[in-house]
């Protein structure tokens, strides 16, 4: 299955039901300090809206629930790497995307065999404090070749005036969070990204 090359990322499904039927394919969840019975009914109706629009959903970190939910995608960091329980994830039939910022952590990912790999933070972001400032272009041509076939995520300051250049960079999909939910009209910034991005 290709994957759809705009990858926005959400952490409320109310972003979801505004955005899917502009026609966004590949959405991410990600939801943070909630409780758990919020995360699961966040998952289950975000599930809902995606197989109502035909989009790919992925979840951010609650690889427990999005098993239990029957979920297809979870997108799990390093950290998260450390407690998740990859042969369960696997049983349960979830692809794998995962985050990488350094060499280390890509040779780490690579031995897990994951659906695809994100790189971060291709420019300095404003949602979360981060150790690496911006990895650049060059380091987005390098992590392609590295990984190969895996589609590569670029992720990090991303706007729709930059994606055509991480495109040609070599990254397969970009993935944005602020471009979108910081922006005055985040409906209009949608439909520019699919437009740049299809
Ligand atoms: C597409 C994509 N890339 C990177 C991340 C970051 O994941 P992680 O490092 O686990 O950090 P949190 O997003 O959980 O704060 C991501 N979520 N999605
Ligand atoms: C969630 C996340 N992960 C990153 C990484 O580098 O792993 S950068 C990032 C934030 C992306 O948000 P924005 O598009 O607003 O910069
Ligand atoms: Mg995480």
């Amino acid at each position: 299955m290709t994957l759809d090359r705009f990858y926005p990322i959400f952490d409320h499904t109310d972003w979801l039901r505004r955005m899917l039927p502009l026609g966004v394919k590949l959405v991410q969840l990600r939801i943070k300090e909630q409780p758990d019975a919020v995360v699961r009914a966040e998952i289950a109706t975000a599930q809902a809206l995606c197989r109502d629009h035909g989009a790919v959903l992925v979840v951010n970190d609650y690889w427990q629930a999005a098993i239990d939910a029957g979920c297809d995608w979870i997108h799990l960091g390093q950290e998260d790497l450390d407690d998740a329980d990859l042969p369960a994830i696997r049983k349960a039939g979830l692809k794998l995307g995962v985050s990488t910022h350094d060499d280390d952590e890509l040779e780490r990912v690579l031995a897990m065999d994951p659906d695809y790999v994100a790189l971060g933070p291709v420019y300095p972001t404003i949602l979360k404090k981060m150790k690496w400032h911006q990895q650049g272009l060059p380091r987005v041509t390098e992590w392609k070749r590295r990984v190969g076939d895996i589609p590569l995520v670029g992720i990090g300051g991303m706007s729709v005036e930059r994606a055509p250049g991480v495109f040609q960079a070599g990254a397969d999909i970009v993935s944005a969070v602020t471009d979108i939910t910081l922006n005055p009209d985040p409906e209009t910034r949608v439909r520019q990204w699919i437009e740049v991005t299809r």
